[in-house]
């Protein structure tokens, strides 16, 4: 039975609610396959387009304990691969027979979004799309240049369709799409791709979310936050809701058209949104035209060159240039009054192990950036021990602590990040058996075999989290955090 219906939201259009009491942790929605799921532009290359199977270029935690399997090139358009005959199959008779000849006599790939709108069209889902989605055409026709676009997009999704529809119907569809898709992840978080599903996408935005949203392949699946009482309305965050308000408005004004007016975006509190009072420690909340310190309500300097760092820090994260990251990441750190859980800065710093210290094999850098985050900034951002990404990051962090070859004894801190992990899957993710649960519980093994085998006495293998005795291990290793914070204010 559904736990959730569609209903009229007090935030406007419909929403999605609980027909029944919700527990922390427990799974809200699944849909095993979205109405769409493709690969995105950027990696249509190395991801299969029927299950959404990655194979990435770079060595990531997955691929490592889950082997990647080879792709192979639709024949006919070369723009579609898939993972296996099977997955090949099934995508041609459900949309690609109708897309593949277009693919092929095209010059360049379609962009995703048209794509993504042209398998609405091919699996007769339109009528549904334009009764159940909002597309605010009238808000993409009052800008200009991004009119534009989606004119010329949509006249495109038309035409390579070769629907009956009418034009100005594909390009209220069009619009929909835009409005209503959602980044497709990997398990770890990776975005690869673009789903779009009308139950899913019913689902309103909140900047403290009670629910999140994962995928396993293209397996969409929405999960408690915390406990969510029967007729109350499920909300996911749509954004990076580790950044601060004006971030995150801009984008919510931007790519959905609306003003968020949740708790944290009417009475902003604490360190992801403001600066730091250099006075009493407080944090002030950029105003209208002051920053005011919440304890003693002084006013908190943010000079001109704060602005440009924070300006140019953002640039950064968004490049692939590592040493940019690298000098806006040391600037961050050094000034006076820039809480360490302000963004960008915790995202620079995974930008900078999953872009530059893994793919050079720098195992010591990455492991050190990597625990700064998950010690000190995951627990302010995900105050949930089960937070999918929280348990995604322990999980990392173990695999980076496998790789370290200085001599040091990790054992028992691989150990219990692998522990904490294990114990959180089922509700981080769900069922263990499968996905990443799958993944977690394989390595969990794979070291304990490993740890058994040794000579020395291990007698804290199997024992439960609280028994095993990590706290002294862990001071050495928030001891290892507190000198590489300092060495980055240098
Ligand atoms: C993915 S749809 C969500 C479902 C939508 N409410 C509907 O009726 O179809 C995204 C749109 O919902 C609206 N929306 C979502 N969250 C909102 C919020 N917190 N406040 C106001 N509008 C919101 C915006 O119009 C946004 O463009």
């Amino acid at each position: 039975m559904s736990k959730v219906a569609r209903r009229p939201s007090p935030r406007g259009g419909h929403g999605l609610f609980t027909t029944t009491a919700i527990p922390a942790g427990t799974q809200i929605l699944s849909i095993p396959k979205p109405l769409v799921t493709i690969p995105d532009d950027a990696h249509l290359q190395n991801t299969c387009s029927n299950c959404l199977h990655h194979a990435p270029d770079t060595p990531s935690v997955l691929t490592t304990y889950s082997p990647t399997r080879k792709l192979s090139a639709c024949l006919g358009c070369k723009v579609a691969k898939y993972c296996g005959k099977e997955c090949q199959a099934e995508d041609w008779k459900r949309v690609h027979k109708h897309e593949c000849k277009n693919f092929a006599k095209l010059p360049r790939t379609l962009p995703g979004s048209v794509r993504a709108a042209m398998r609405v069209l091919m699996q007769n889902a339109e009528e549904r799309v334009l009764a159940e989605c909002v597309g605010h055409v009238d808000k993409f026709q009052a800008e200009g240049k991004r009119w534009e676009v989606v004119f010329i997009m949509g006249k495109g999704v038309h035409g390579y369709s070769g629907t009956k529809r009418g034009e100005e119907e594909v390009r209220r569809l069009y619009c929909a799409v835009l409005v209503n898709s959602i980044t497709l992840v990997t398990e770890t978080f990776d975005p690869i791709g673009i789903a779009f599903d009308p139950l899913a996408a019913s689902i309103n935005h909140d900047c403290t979310p009670n629910a999140v949203m994962l995928f396993s392949g293209r397996a969409l699946q929405v999960r408690a936050l915390e406990d969510i009482p029967a007729n109350s309305e499920v909300l996911i965050s749509y954004t990076d809701n580790t950044a601060p308000r004006e971030r995150r408005q801009l984008e919510l004004a931007e790519k959905y058209f609306f003003t968020c007016a949740c708790a944290r975006c009417t009475s902003p509190s604490g360190p992801m949104d403001g600066f730091l009072c250099a006075v009493c420690g407080g944090v002030g909340i950029p105003g209208r035209d002051a920053v005011m310190c919440n304890k003693c309500s002084r006013n908190i300097p943010v000079t001109a060159d704060m602005e440009i760092l924070e300006q140019e820090s953002w640039a950064a994260l968004h490049s692939t240039d590592t040493e940019g990251m690298m000098a806006g990441l040391k600037a961050l750190h050094k000034t006076p009054g820039w809480p360490l859980s302000r963004q960008p800065l915790s995202a620079l710093h995974l930008a900078l192990v999953q872009g530059g210290y893994i793919p050079a094999g720098d195992w010591q850098k990455a492991l050190l950036h990597y625990l700064l985050v998950y010690l000190r900034l995951d627990p302010i951002f995900y105050p949930q021990r089960f937070h999918p990404v929280r348990v995604v990051h322990g999980f990392t962090l173990a695999n980076l602590f496998l790789q370290i070859t200085d001599g040091s004894d990790y054992g028992k801190v691989v150990w219990g990040l692998l522990c904490e992990c294990a114990a959180q899957v089922p509700r981080s993710h769900g069922d263990g058996s499968v996905g990443f649960g799958e993944v977690v519980a394989r390595k969990k093994e794979e070291i304990k075999r490993d740890l058994e085998k040794e000579e020395r006495t291990r007698e804290w293998v199997g024992m439960r989290l609280e028994d095993i005795g990590l706290e002294a291990e862990m001071k050495r290793v928030v001891g290892m955090v507190e000198g590489f914070v300092k060495e980055l204010k240098r």
